[in-house]
């Protein structure tokens, strides 16, 4: 079938408008059209060149929601007419992985999803006769895309596919970070570092849990607002302070955090985020994304002295069993994800959706199919 698709053809290039071919789902893959997506800073990330794992020409798009339009042979979960959420990080609940109750990293199509395929190893979307790559399993930048089985978490036909779409990765990413990854506790003393939609998002989960302080990072004073909002009890810009950032968290703070995230995918301040946390005590999570041969430094004596350096992929979260009730929580007021939401256009806006992000003005612009 035609679909409406942004093709990625090279490194920093614009995304190219194009009706692309996508073949129907073979055995255990399902089709799905798209309602809406979301750009995420991990397609640009992409798109720049930096990841490892980027192809050209690839669909990107990895943050959106749609409905079942048909399934392969041997697919039980979904059918025809089910909402749907793609997901970057499948749940097969057989592998290793998934039975050792620890991770919610699955193993059962990783490898393929890293190298644009599906798990039998073929494309399901072409231009011109010429395979693309697919995206991190999901090519939510295409109307039509087709997704593993256990890429799909299920959801309520009640909840609106342009607003849920966040939660196929920035809204997720962030709560979940705070509540599986760090575990944060009633009281405790945070740092966010990066207020974008992780960012926020990591300050809503530490509000909803009962952090006492939770202090905003960022260079761009413009995302403060919003990051009060969400429940930031102090907004530091570290371009205001003579001394490094982790002094001044350290000098706020009798000694440092108990938990501090870096959303930002920058070295440096992964080392800000460990080495301002608390000695004894503090947990430093990596959120952010860096770029191929990016390496982390600090001196092991801030490990010695009880410091903790996490790292957390999709919050922790696992998608098919845990995404339903993020929807529920969405519905029922619990979980925030309109303010996220800075810009709404049709899906063929959707360079200027990147062009928003890259100038710092948007926290999340929702296309339209
Ligand atoms: N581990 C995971 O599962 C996931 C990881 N990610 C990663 O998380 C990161 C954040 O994503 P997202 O929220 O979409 O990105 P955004 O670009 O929207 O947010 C990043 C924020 O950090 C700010 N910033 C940039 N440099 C600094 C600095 N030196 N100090 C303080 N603030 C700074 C930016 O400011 P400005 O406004 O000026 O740009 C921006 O506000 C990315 O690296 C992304 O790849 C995303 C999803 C899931
Ligand atoms: N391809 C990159 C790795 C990128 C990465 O770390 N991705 C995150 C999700 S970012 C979402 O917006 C993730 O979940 N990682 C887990 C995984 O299995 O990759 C590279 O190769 O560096
Ligand atoms: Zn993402
Ligand atoms: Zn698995």
């Amino acid at each position: 079938m035609k679909s409406r698709a942004a093709i990625a053809m090279g490194a920093n290039q614009s995304l190219v408008l194009e009706e692309i071919d996508v073949e129907g789902p073979k055995q255990g893959e399902v089709l799905v059209r798209l309602a809406a997506t979301s750009v995420c800073h991990t397609d640009a990330y992409t798109l720049s060149g930096a990841d490892p794992e980027g192809r050209f020409p690839s669909v990107l798009g990895h943050e959106g929601a749609g409905v079942v339009q048909e399934v392969g042979p041997g697919v039980t979960s979904v059918g025809p007419g089910d909402h749907v959420i793609p997901l970057y990080t499948a749940e097969c609940g057989q592998c290793k992985f998934c039975r050792s109750g620890k991770t919610n990293l699955c193993s059962a199509v990783r490898a393929t999803q890293g190298q644009g395929v599906m798990p039998d190893g073929t494309s399901r979307l072409s231009l011109n006769g010429q395979a693309l790559n697919h995206y991190m399993g999901c090519s939510t930048f295409s109307e039509y895309t087709v997704l593993p089985e256990v890429s799909l978490a299920k959801v309520s036909k009640q909840a609106p596919l342009d607003k849920i779409c966040l939660l196929g990765c920035g809204v997720t990413t962030g709560i979940g970070a705070v509540h599986n990854t760090a575990r944060v506790e009633p009281g405790s003393t945070v740092a966010v570092f990066g207020l974008g939609a992780i960012g926020l998002a990591v300050i809503q989960g530490a509000q909803m849990i009962g952090a006492e302080r939770i202090i905003a990072i960022d260079v761009n004073p413009d995302k403060f607002d919003l990051a009060r909002q969400f429940g930031a009890t102090d907004c530091v810009n570290p371009n205001d302070y003579e001394d490094s950032i982790q002094q001044v968290i350290i000098d706020l703070t009798d000694g440092g955090v108990d938990y501090s995230f870096e959303c930002i995918g920058n070295v440096n301040v992964m080392r800000s985020a460990l080495e301002c946390c608390h000695k004894g005590w503090g947990e430093s999570i990596i959120i952010g994304v860096a770029g191929a041969g990016e390496e982390i430094s600090t001196r092991p004596v801030q490990l010695v002295t009880g410091r903790v350096w996490k790292g957390s992929a999709f919050g922790g979260v696992k998608g098919r069993s845990e995404l339903p009730t993020y929807v529920d929580d969405y519905m029922n007021g619990k979980v925030k994800i309109d303010e996220f939401i800075t810009h709404d256009m049709p899906f063929e806006q959707i360079n200027e959706a990147f062009e928003l992000l890259h100038r710092g003005e948007s926290i999340r612009t929702v296309l339209h199919y």
